[in-house]
C-alpha cells in the first residue's frame, strides 16, 4: 500500500437464493434474496487529492474503464455532493480488479460501496448510516448489501436489508466461463415475475444441515433464463453439484457465475482445483464466506 492511503476490501456478492417476487410500476422487479459474501475481493486504495482521478489493474482490469462511469468514481462524486464539507476535494484512487465484471456477483456494487465506506472512514464526523444506505440504494441494487458486507436477507430491490445474526461457516467455489451477463436482458427475459417469497429461515441458523435443507425449499429465479442466454451456466451448475462435499450448486445474481457451497475448505479447494484443470480458460474462485 502507498504511504498514507487507506484501503477497503471490496468482497463478491453471492445470491445464495433469490426469488422474483414481483414487478414495480417503474419496471423494477421485487427480489427476496439471502445475500452472502466471500473471503474474495477487489481491493480499493484512496489518497485524498485535488482531484478525483483513479488507475486500474489486476486480472480484469482491461475489462473496465477508469472514467466517470466507474462505480468507484461515481460513488465518490455522489458521496462529496451529499457530504462536500465531510469530503476531500478529491481522491486518487487504485483499485484492484480481481473479480470477474457483469458476472453476478456484484463487483462493481463492491467497489462503489467501498469506496463509500473508504469516504465515510476519512469524514471528521460521523456520516448517518441510513442517509449513506440510501446513497447506496442509488449507485445500484447491490450497492446497499455490499455496504454490509455480511450475511442478509435484501428485500424490495435490494433497499430493505435484515442483516442474519449468526451463520453457519462454509466455503464457497466461484466459477466464471468469462462470458458477460447483461443484467436488464436476464430480467427482459423472466417468463414469472410473481414467484412465492423465501420460505422463513430457521432461528437460529448456526448448522449447515439446517442451511442446506432450507436452501432446497429456494431457486434463483433468474437462472433459467441466464441459462438461456448462456447455456453453458447449466453444464457448470452439473459439474459443480457432482463434487465430493457439494451442498448446493447454482447461479449468483444475473450470473454467468455459478457457485458450490461446501461444508469443508478442503473439499471446496479440490473441487476448485479439478474445475480449473478441466476449464483453464474460466476464471475460478475459493474462499470462505464472511461471517455476520
Ligand atoms: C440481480 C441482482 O444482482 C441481485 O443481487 C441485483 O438486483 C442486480 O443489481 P445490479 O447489477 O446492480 O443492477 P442494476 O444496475 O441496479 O440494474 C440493472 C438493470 O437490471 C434490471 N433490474 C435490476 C434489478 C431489479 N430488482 N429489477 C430489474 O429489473 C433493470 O432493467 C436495471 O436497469
Ligand atoms: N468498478 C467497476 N467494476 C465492475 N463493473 C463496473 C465498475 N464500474 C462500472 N462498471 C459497470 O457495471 C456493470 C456491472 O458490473 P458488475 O461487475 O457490478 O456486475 P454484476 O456482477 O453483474 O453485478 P450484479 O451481481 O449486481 O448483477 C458492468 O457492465 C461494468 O461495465
Amino acid at each position: 500500500m502507498s504511504a498514507g492511503a487507506l484501503s477497503q476490501a471490496a468482497p463478491a456478492k453471492i445470491n445464495l437464493a433469490l426469488h422474483v417476487t414481483g414487478r414495480r410500476a417503474d419496471g423494477y422487479h421485487e427480489l427476496e434474496s439471502l445475500v452472502v459474501f466471500a473471503d474474495l475481493a477487489d481491493e480499493l486504495e484512496a489518497v485524498p487529492a485535488d482531484t478525483d482521478s483513479l488507475a486500474v489493474s489486476g486480472p480484469f482490469a482491461a475489462m473496465l474503464g477508469s472514467g466517470s462511469s466507474n462505480l468507484a468514481l461515481r460513488a465518490a462524486a455522489a458521496f462529496r455532493a451529499r457530504w462536500p464539507e465531510l469530503a476531500p476535494s478529491g481522491l486518487a484512487l487504485r483499485l484492484t480488479k480481481n473479480l470477474p465484471v457483469a458476472a453476478g456477483i456484484g463487483g462493481g456494487s463492491a467497489d462503489a460501496a467501498a469506496t463509500l465506506r473508504l469516504m465515510a472512514g476519512m469524514a471528521a464526523e460521523p456520516v448517518p448510516v441510513a442517509e449513506l444506505a440510501d446513497l447506496a440504494a442509488g449507485l445500484g441494487s447491490d450497492v446497499p448489501a455490499c455496504l454490509l458486507s455480511r450475511p442478509l436477507i435484501a428485500r424490495g430491490v435490494g433497499e430493505i436489508l435484515s442483516p442474519l445474526p449468526e451463520f453457519p461457516q462454509l466455503h464457497i467455489v466461484l466459477v466464471n466461463p468469462q462470458i458477460p451477463v447483461v443484467t436488464a436482458e436476464v430480467f427482459r427475459r423472466l417468463r414469472r415475475r410473481d414467484n412465492a417469497p423465501l420460505p422463513a429461515l430457521p432461528a437460529p441458523l448456526t448448522r449447515p444441515a439446517q442451511l442446506g435443507l432450507w436452501l432446497a425449499e429456494t431457486r434463483n429465479d433468474l437462472e433459467p433464463a441466464a441459462v438461456e442466454l448462456v447455456p453453458g451456466i447449466g453444464t457448470l451448475i452439473g459439474t459443480l453439484s457432482g463434487f465430493a462435499g457439494c451442498m448446493l450448486a447454482r447461479m449468483s445474481g444475473s450470473g454467468a457465475t455459478v457457485f458450490g457451497l461446501f461444508g469443508s475448505g478442503a473439499q471446496a479447494h479440490d473441487a476448485a482445483h479439478e474445475i480449473r484443470r478441466l476449464h483453464p480458460d474460466y476464471w475460478v474462485g475459493a474462499a470462505p464466506l464472511l461471517g455476520p
